[in-house]
């Protein structure tokens, strides 16, 4: 069975303590830590920029992944590399040159991953499939923590993981948006192997408890 690796959003910590929020989830059994940036304009709300992730990276070991969900995302790239990004995401509907952007993360040696929304097809992707390290599918309309699993987003991630067969080429398949110990499950049979969660465990009081909870989900026999 494929490795499953946890990413709690921090876009569902408490702002006010991001440093022991993320250290508590390491501690807990955290893989990634995914790190939500929002312009207010891509989407219709706001969170933070490079300077804040720089202040919580010190707070971790973990891997930094980033989800830029922000117009001219290229903009930003050279500031979420030096704050320590281990990977960004950029989405395919904010880029107009996506090829590029995704080469410009690599120039900055960090790995390059592309988003689309539940509205955009894999067929929008499939050009730039063989130059990036991860596939972020979103599972929810990007914008907010704590929305419902959308399941029709459940066949792009059969159609990619049927591509990455076809193809012999490798990448991450990551899903964003309403993933819990119910909907985990249907997300890795599909072929996901990254699993974005915010509300699902920053939201619980025992952070460990929550991500056993989604671990399990998809490792013990059902
Ligand atoms: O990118 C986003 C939302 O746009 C996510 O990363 C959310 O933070 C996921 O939150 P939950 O749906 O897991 O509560
Ligand atoms: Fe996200």
């Amino acid at each position: 069975m494929t490795n499953i690796s946890i990413a709690p959003s921090i876009l569902s910590a408490d702002f006010a303590k991001l440093g022991e929020e993320v250290a508590e989830v390491e501690r807990g059994g955290a893989d990634w830590i995914h790190v939500d940036v929002m312009d207010g304009h891509f989407v219709p709300n706001l969170t933070f920029g490079a300077l804040v992730m720089e202040s919580i990276a010190p707070h971790t070991k973990l891997p930094l992944d980033v989800h830029l969900m922000v117009e001219n995302p290229e903009l930003y790239v050279p500031a979420f590399a030096k704050a320590g990004a281990h990977m960004i995401t950029v989405h395919a509907e904010a880029c107009v040159h996506l090829h590029r952007v995704l080469h410009l993360i690599k120039e900055h040696g960090v790995k390059a991953g592309v988003a689309i929304n539940p509205a955009t097809p894999v067929s929008a992707i499939r050009e730039v499939l063989e130059d990036v390290d991860l596939v972020l599918i979103m599972t929810v309309n990007p914008g907010f923590g704590g929305q419902a699993f959308i399941p029709g987003t459940l066949r792009k991630i059969t159609e990619l993981r049927e591509w990455k067969q076809e193809h012999g080429i490798d990448f991450h398949i990551e899903v964003d948006g309403g993933v819990t110990s119910a909907t985990a499950p249907l997300v890795v049979e599909a072929g996901a192997d990254v699993l974005v969660a915010g509300s699902a465990v920053f939201g619980k009081v025992d952070r460990r408890a929550a991500m056993a909870e989604i671990r399990d989900s998809v490792t013990l026999p059902r």
